[in-house]
């Protein structure tokens, strides 16, 4: 079997035009654009790519964008102000602050300090835990981007064995509390996970989160399996590759994403679809 390719980058563009529709509406009806703030503290060249994916779709569908490109010297007490001063900024419905930050910042009182319905990130403590008790609000982006790929392949979800590699904040445990909604049999492995091949060989649909080339050798992949590999790894080339030996476990799987053109521009297009949904539903409160 030669899986066939989850394109994470069609789907997103199609969300983005979707998104794109429901701006023009509202702006046709008189309502002001939705409006994503993005803070970026330093010059980390990796994040300064995603910062731009991410000022450049919202520029695409018609949202007001406010940049924050700050210097690495920038202290905690500025971070604080600046997001107060987005929390209150009435014309401002999404806050994202780009991580990681310099390490003399601390991103968790910053992260927790963004008003949870302008959490478009969905880092908030009170957007996981209406997640977890099954009540999602504002939902993380690669997380949810996810299930969108998965949803997009049609297969069923309930009953299904979801193993997800990495267990990260960010990602791998958002990730679990996802598939757990849909009904899968989800467990989470991690640094200190034994046989990560048996529980990656169990798994129906399999989900890789970790950032090291090669966590997942692709040939332990079960037949028919769904592979979603989030990794974004660069080699010295400057190629992108994900966490997975891609060739073999295409070979084993029914559907995989590649690495680019997968997970990534889904992160950025699921960015674009909270902040809508934080616009019209939970500051506006319209119907399109
Ligand atoms: N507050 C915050 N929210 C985030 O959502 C966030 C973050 N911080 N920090 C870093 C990670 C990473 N991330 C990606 C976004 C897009 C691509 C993406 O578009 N990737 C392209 C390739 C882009 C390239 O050429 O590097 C692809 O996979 O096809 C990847 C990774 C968002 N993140």
């Amino acid at each position: 079997m030669s899986a066939q390719l989850i394109d994470g980058k069609s789907i997103a563009q199609s969300i983005r035009e979707q998104v794109k529709i429901k701006v023009d509406t509202m702006t046709s009806k008189g309502y002001r654009p939705p409006g994503l703030a993005v803070i970026l503290v330093g010059q980390d060249p990796a994040s300064e790519v995603y910062v731009n994916g991410k000022r450049k779709a919202c520029k695409e569908v018609g949202f007001k964008s406010f940049s924050y490109d700050l210097p690495s010297e920038t202290t905690q007490q500025e971070l604080e102000s600046l997001i107060q001063s987005l929390n209150e900024n009435d014309e401002v419905d999404g806050i994202l602050l780009q991580l990681p930050v310099p390490a003399h910042i601390d991103s968790t009182p910053l992260l927790d300090m963004i008003k949870p319905d302008k959490d478009v990130d969905g880092f908030h403590p009170f957007n996981l835990g209406k997640l977890a008790q099954r009540a999602p609000q504002l939902e993380s982006c690669t997380p949810k981007g996810i299930m969108t790929l998965l949803k997009s392949t049609g297969i069923e979800l309930k009953g299904k064995e979801a193993v997800v590699v990495g267990a990260s904040n960010h990602v791998g445990r958002p990730m679990s509390l996802e598939l757990l909604l849909s009904g899968c049999t989800v467990t989470t492995t991690h640094r200190f996970t034994k046989n990560l091949q048996e529980h990656v060989a169990r798994a129906d649909i399999l989900v890789v989160a970790v950032g090291k080339p090669g966590i997942v050798d692709g040939s332990w992949v079960k037949e028919g399996a769904t592979v979603i590999d989030v990794g974004i790894n660069r080699l010295d080339n400057g190629k992108l590759i994900g966490d997975i030996g891609f060739d073999e476990a295409q070979k084993k799987a029914a559907f995989i994403t590649p690495v680019p053109g997968g997970v990534g521009p889904m992160t950025i297009a699921t960015l674009i679809e909270n902040t809508l949904h934080a616009a019209t539903k939970l500051h506006l409160n319209i119907e399109l």
